[in-house]
């Protein structure tokens, strides 16, 4: 067998007009652009690629994109100054901090200073709570993301084995979470589960989210799973992901690329999370499953 590839770049281009078209309607409604404030720490290259990625897709929506750099040596007292400011801000509807902060400022403590209303990453405790019990907030963008491409693909996830390899707070425990809330029978493993493999070749749906660089076998999945593979690993050759990709490919019945798969759709999501936030803060009426 050799898989369908799923395309990421489409469907996130395709969420992405859908969003243009949500963000002239709130412009029109509310006499205002929806918001979106970045910050960045420091100089790392990476970060600043994203943030610049993030910022062309904010403005490209139809959205008013706000971009604060502060230098790596900043005291986390005036980073978490910036956020105080961007919480009072009624032109900011969302506020992503970029991380990984450098060492000295506290992750923890910067995410739980920006107000629920506007943690469009999903990252604040209140509301990882909220995913948790099936309450109205924000789930982070790539999750979300992989949940709407295995949607896409297999329909009503009921009752379909999923195992997802990987337990971050970012990733692999709200996707848990989102697939469990979709009624699929869910595992949680990581890089020391037992018999990994055998837990791996029961699976419908595989969600690698482990940050380590092609470390699932083709040989372990289950003949027509779906793979959706969140790694993104820098190595000599190139991008590669969390999966094997040319094992995966001739056993997986689809697999989404990296590049091109979950990464795009991250971005989307993000402007998606903004404009359901928008919407929500100036209590103006939107059907948020239209996006
Ligand atoms: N507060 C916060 N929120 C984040 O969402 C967040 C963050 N910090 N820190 C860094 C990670 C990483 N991240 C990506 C977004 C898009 C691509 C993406 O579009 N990737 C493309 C291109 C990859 C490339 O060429 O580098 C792809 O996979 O096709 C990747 C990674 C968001 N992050």
């Amino acid at each position: 067998m050799t898989a369908r590839i799923i395309d990421g770049k489409a469907a996130a281009a395709d969420l992405r007009a859908r969003v243009g078209d949500a963000a002239a309607a709130f412009e029109a409604k509310a006499g205002r652009k929806a918001g979106l404030a970045v910050v960045l720490v420091g100089e790392d290259p990476a970060s600043a690629v994203y943030v610049r990625s993030k910022g062309k897709a904010t403005v490209a929506a139809g959205m008013a994109s706000f971009e604060h750099r502060l230098d790596a040596d900043v005291a986390e007292a005036d980073l978490l100054a910036l956020v105080d400011r961007l919480n009072a801000d009624p032109a900011v509807d969302g506020i992503l901090v970029q991380l990984p902060l450098p060492k000295h400022i506290r992750e923890s403590v910067v995410i739980e200073r920006i107000v629920p209303e506007k943690d469009v990453d999903g990252f604040h405790p209140v509301n990882a709570g909220r995913l948790a019990t099936g309450l109205e907030g924000f789930v982070p963008c790539t999750p979300l993301g992989c949940l709407m491409l295995l949607k896409t693909e297999l329909g009503d996830l009921t009752g379909k084995d999923a195992v997802v390899i990987g337990r971050s707070n970012i990733v692999g425990k709200p996707m848990a979470a989102l697939l469990t809330r979709a009624s699929a029978t869910v595992t949680i493993a990581h890089s020391r589960t037992k018999d990994l493999a055998g837990h791996v070749a029961r699976a419908d749906i595989v969600v690698a989210a482990v940050g380590i660089a092609q470390f699932v076998k083709g040989e372990w999945l289950k003949p027509g799973a779906t793979v959706i593979d969140v790694g993104i690993n820098r190595t000599d050759t190139g991008l590669v992901g969390d999966v094997d990709f040319d094992s995966a490919a001739s056993v997986a019945a689809a697999i989404t690329p990296v590049p091109g798969g979950v990464g795009p759709m991250t971005i989307a999501v993000l402007l998606r999370n903004t404009l359901v936030a928008a919407y929500r803060n100036a209590d103006v009426a939107f059907d948020e499953d239209s996006l």
